[in-house]
């Protein structure tokens, strides 16, 4: 793995100009005509509807919009949390209706990693148990295990806290442990859903270079809902969602198609 130690000064160099997305890079998600609805009768509500869109495998996406506007509800539709009422969602090139249960579960263990907000840590499990977590679901042995997610923390540079409890980190901290747990699998695409929401400016800055970093060096296509323009303006594409609908794409503006 690559270290990321120089995340930090490596990011300062390429803010706001990362556009550097392989147009011949295969699709990795193939969104069509996805349409998602809460609730029934009077107090149905149209969440997304009838979404379109590809991501290319090593880009960077933001989905951005106000409150309320669908985007978590889109990312997790993408993330295969959660089905749509209709239309497809692709991986790679596989439709994903045909995934239920065990099979989805692995797909999405193998495939994902998750880096939310609330952080989703277990307090009292040590920082190490934490992010071998993943590992453990996909039924990795013991040894290995142990080495990988060690491997993943000093990537993180937090193996000094491996044997720490999890409730004991900083918040920056934290937020480093999960992007070590959503690391240690492997995954190709990295789901951020307001990463730095919990996260003073600073703290933010260091882990939004963290996720770049992998993003340019290992390839691994990020994914980041948020509400900050700065955060979206690092990725090589904006999707602007309004009432459950794309109302901006960058990267079909980019082909200069009327987004
Ligand atoms: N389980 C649910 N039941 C009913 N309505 C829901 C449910 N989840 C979301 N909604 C509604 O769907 C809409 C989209 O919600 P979603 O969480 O996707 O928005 P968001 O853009 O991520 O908002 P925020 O930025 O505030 O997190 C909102 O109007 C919300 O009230």
């Amino acid at each position: 793995m690559t270290p990321l130690g120089d995340a930090q000064s490596s990011a300062t160099r390429d803010s706001g100009s990362m556009n550097k997305t392989d147009p011949h890079a295969k699709p990795i998600l193939a969104v069509s005509h996805v349409n998602k609805t809460y609730g029934q009768g009077a107090n149905r509500f149209e969440a997304l509807k009838d979404i379109s869109f590809t991501i290319r495998e090593g880009e960077s996406v933001a989905i951005v919009g106000k409150s309320g506007s669908g985007k978590s509800t889109l990312m997790h539709v993408l993330a295969l949390l959660d089905a749509p009422d209709s239309g497809t969602i692709e991986l790679e090139g596989v439709d994903t209706q045909s995934l239920k249960g065990a099979k989805l579960n692995r797909t999405r263990n193998k495939t994902f990693g998750f880096v939310f907000q609330q952080f989703f840590l277990t307090g009292n499990e040590s920082v190490l148990d934490n992010v071998i977590l993943p590992l453990k679901i996909a039924g990795v042995g013991r040894s290995s295990r142990r080495e990988r997610g060690m491997a993943a923390l000093e990537q993180l540079e937090l193996d000094s806290k491996a044997k720490n409890k999890a409730s004991a980190l900083s918040g920056g901290q934290k937020q480093r442990a999960v992007i070590a747990r959503a690391l240690v699998n492997n995954p190709r695409i990295i789901f951020a859903d307001e990463p730095t929401g919990n996260l003073d400016s600073a703290t933010g800055a260091v882990v939004e270079d963290i996720l770049f970093t992998l993003n340019r060096e290992n390839g691994i296509t990020l994914i980041v809902v948020t509400h900050d323009e700065e955060l979206a303006a690092r990725c090589d594409r904006r999707i602007l969602i309004r009432d459950g609908e794309i109302v901006e794409d960058s990267a079909v503006a980019a082909q200069g198609v009327a987004a």
